[in-house]
């Protein structure tokens, strides 16, 4: 497995690649790698014939400074497992490499609405951030597909929206979301909970189950769902931050034709903010 941690070099390995006819699948993350990236690699090989892993945690997607600073980074480990896995290329750039300019000038890619609504209203710039970052990988990588979670429900439905306007002409796939025996999505983040906090963790999946079967049921007062929803993770010892119903396509409040909803929820425990979703279908 090779490991490159600048441009020149990395534009060097993908020529080889396409003139040798390869097809390429790129995997972006942050580091700090758990079964859920894994789910990720392992779609990635299934689909092409070179898999690339690209690992930078990306300051300008970082809305607190605090956040970014504490970010896990855990590089050895990370390649260790990827070389397992069979990952052909990591790319580890520096944010110099990426960013030599430094924020302030850097052209910047924005997806309208999307990037500003639900997770974008609380963390202003976020998305704006991510859609920068992917698509500076898009370029430098040139995949023909790539893999993103579906933990992400939000950032993979902007991925491709930019794809899709941008032209880029490869495939977006999203991975489900891999969980602990337990029901708590795998996240880097999960690693800020105290042991007593990982113990009161999966409730957020579970609280999120409950309501995905009242929308089953038939249940539509969003509001009075939500509010209780709120309360059930007050009791259990959360913070709620976020707690949506929505159309699953378009992000949109639920209409009298929506066919498939998304309950989208953000809370707080200890010094973690915990995110999960859950597409609910609304046809039954
Ligand atoms: N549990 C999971 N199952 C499937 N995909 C995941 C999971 N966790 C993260 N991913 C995906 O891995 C990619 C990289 O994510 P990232 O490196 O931010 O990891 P993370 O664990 O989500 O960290 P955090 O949310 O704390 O930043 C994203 O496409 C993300 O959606
Ligand atoms: C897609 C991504 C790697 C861009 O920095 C990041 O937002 C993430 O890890 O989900
Ligand atoms: N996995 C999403 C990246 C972030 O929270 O910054």
């Amino acid at each position: 497995m090779l490991i490159i941690e600048n441009i020149p070099l990395l534009r060097r390995e993908i020529r080889f690649y396409h003139q040798n006819n390869k097809r390429i699948a790129l995997v972006p993350t942050m580091g700090n790698l758990h079964e859920g990236h894994m789910a990720l690699v392992e779609e990635a090989k299934a689909r092409a014939d070179v898999v690339v892993v690209t690992i930078f945690v990306n300051p300008m997607q970082f809305e607190r400074a605090d956040d970014l600073e504490r970010y896990p980074r855990t590089l050895q480990e990370d390649c260790e497992k990827l070389n397992k896995r069979g990952v052909d290329l990591v790319f580890a750039p520096s944010p110099a490499d990426i960013y030599p300019k430094g924020l302030a000038t850097q052209t910047q890619v924005d997806v309208p609405v999307i990037s500003t609504i639900l997770e974008g209203a609380s963390r202003p710039g976020h998305f704006r951030g991510v859609s920068t970052i992917v698509s500076k990988l898009f370029n430098l990588v040139q995949p023909d597909v790539a893999c993103f979670g579906q933990k992400d429900f939000q950032q993979l439905a902007l991925i491709r929206t930019m794809a899709e306007d941008m032209g880029y002409g490869l495939e977006i796939v999203g991975v489900p979301t891999v969980r602990a025996k337990d029901g708590l999505a795998l996240s880097s983040r999960n690693g800020y909970l105290t042991n007593d906090e990982r113990k009161v963790a999966p409730k957020l999946a579970k609280i999120m189950n409950q309501l995905a079967e009242r929308l089953t049921q038939g249940e539509r007062h969003t509001e009075q769902l939500l509010e209780e929803t709120a309360q059930q993770l007050r009791e259990a010892g959360f913070t709620p931050d976020e707690l949506f119903i929505r159309d699953a396509s378009t992000l949109q409040d639920l209409g009298v034709d929506s066919t498939s909803a998304v309950i989208l929820m953000a809370a707080w425990l200890g010094k973690a903010r915990l995110i999960d979703n859950q597409q609910v279908d609304l046809t039954q």
